[in-house]
């Protein structure tokens, strides 16, 4: 392999995840010669160079060069468009979609084929980002379970890695997923996915007992083949110890800035979620109350006529052809 991180070194040379070397790591640049019109055009209309491949590999450098990792979520093929163009490192099809884009009341009430839909939309719209999707609720139940449902992720959802919520319990599916290839993140800390089991959403890793079980899962995930892992709602200080402990890069949400990278949910990222506030929440952006005002100036102004203007937003027939289209209908033409 070409020029190894210390950190990928040190992860090849293990015994524990072995497949990262045997992974084919650079996958090119797919679609960019049908389709460089709208991934190399900046926000502001201007040219810019085709972006590399985000790899796996360029994720243990960037750790290793403690340089911050941007990982954005997307369920659809415009918000993937944005990632492709803003240089986004990991673009994660989250299961957060139940909630912030289909209007369920938590994160279990997602399916395998809803899950499937969206991941095409984001897979047509981004290709340098690293395409990584959330397996829904209930689609990892067993090693077997989880590889055909990861499998489907690949093959129908155009995805590249999946993303599993759990500790210590999960390390059978995650080994599998790996050991057959499937690029797999973790996340621990506060599991979204179990929000009824833990009576709601809430920091965890909060006292030492705490705080040493979510070590000990980041620990056992790494080790079962893990190339990443979120760190959900866990004290700063616990995430920063984790991230020095672990040779994979930590992706943080509401976890502090000492992890590898950071991620959040777009829709709070740019404002469009009108829902729960967490902590971690930072508001980028007012598009919701932008797009609110559209809507509300767009139904004034049907209402009020001032939209369509017959100038601007309309088209014209040749006056002859008007006229010989009405003398078709049988209308009397006047004399010009
Ligand atoms: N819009 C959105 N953003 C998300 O980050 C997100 C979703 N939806 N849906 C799926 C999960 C659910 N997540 C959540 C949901 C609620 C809290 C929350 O209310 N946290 C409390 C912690 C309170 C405590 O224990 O002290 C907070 O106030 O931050 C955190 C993460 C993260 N994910
Ligand atoms: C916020 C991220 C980590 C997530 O799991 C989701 O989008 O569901």
């Amino acid at each position: 392999m070409i020029a190894l991180s210390q950190a990928t070194r040190a992860i090849t040379r293990s015994a524990v995840a072995p497949f990262f070397a045997r992974m084919p790591i650079n996958t090119g640049r797919r679609w960019m010669s049908v389709r460089p019109q709208e991934n190399s055009v900046g926000a502001g209309g201007a040219a810019q160079p085709p972006r590399k491949k985000v790899t796996i590999q360029r994720l243990f450098t960037l750790r290793a060069q403690s340089t911050p990792i941007t990982v954005l979520t997307a369920y659809d093929y415009p918000t993937a468009q944005r990632t492709e163009r803003h240089n986004v490192d990991i673009c994660l099809v989250g299961d957060s979609l139940a909630q912030v884009c289909l209007g369920y009341p938590s994160t279990t009430r997602l399916t395998l084929s809803e899950m499937v839909h969206h991941c095409k939309a984001v897979a047509r719209g981004a290709s340098s980002p690293l395409l990584v999707a959330d397996m829904p609720f209930g689609t990892y139940p067993s090693p077997e379970d989880a590889v055909r449902n990861a499998v489907w992720l690949v093959q129908e959802g155009r995805m590249e890695a999946v993303k599993l919520e759990g500790g210590v319990e999960i390390v059978p599916v995650v080994r599998a997923l790996t050991s057959l290839g499937i690029p797999t993140m973790a996340h621990v800390g506060l599991l979204p996915q179990r929000h009824t089991a833990f009576s709601g959403y809430r920091v965890q890793g909060r006292d030492a007992n705490a705080a040493y079980a979510v070590l000990a899962d980041a620990r056992a995930l790494q080790a079962a083949g893990a190339f990443s892992i979120v760190l959900e709602a866990v004290p700063h200080a616990l995430a920063g110890y984790i991230t020095a402990k672990l040779d994979i890069p930590t992706i943080g949400i509401g976890a502090g800035p000492a992890c590898s990278g950071q991620v959040l949910v777009c829709d709070d990222a740019l404002g469009t979620w009108s829902g729960h506030k967490a902590k971690f929440v930072r508001r980028f952006a007012q598009v919701g109350a932008h797009a609110d005002q559209g809507v509300a100036e767009y139904v004034k102004a049907v209402r009020d006529r001032s939209f369509p203007s017959i100038p601007q937003e309309t088209y014209e027939i040749p006056e002859d052809e008007w006229n010989k289209f009405l003398e078709l209908d049988g209308e009397v033409v006047k004399a010009q």
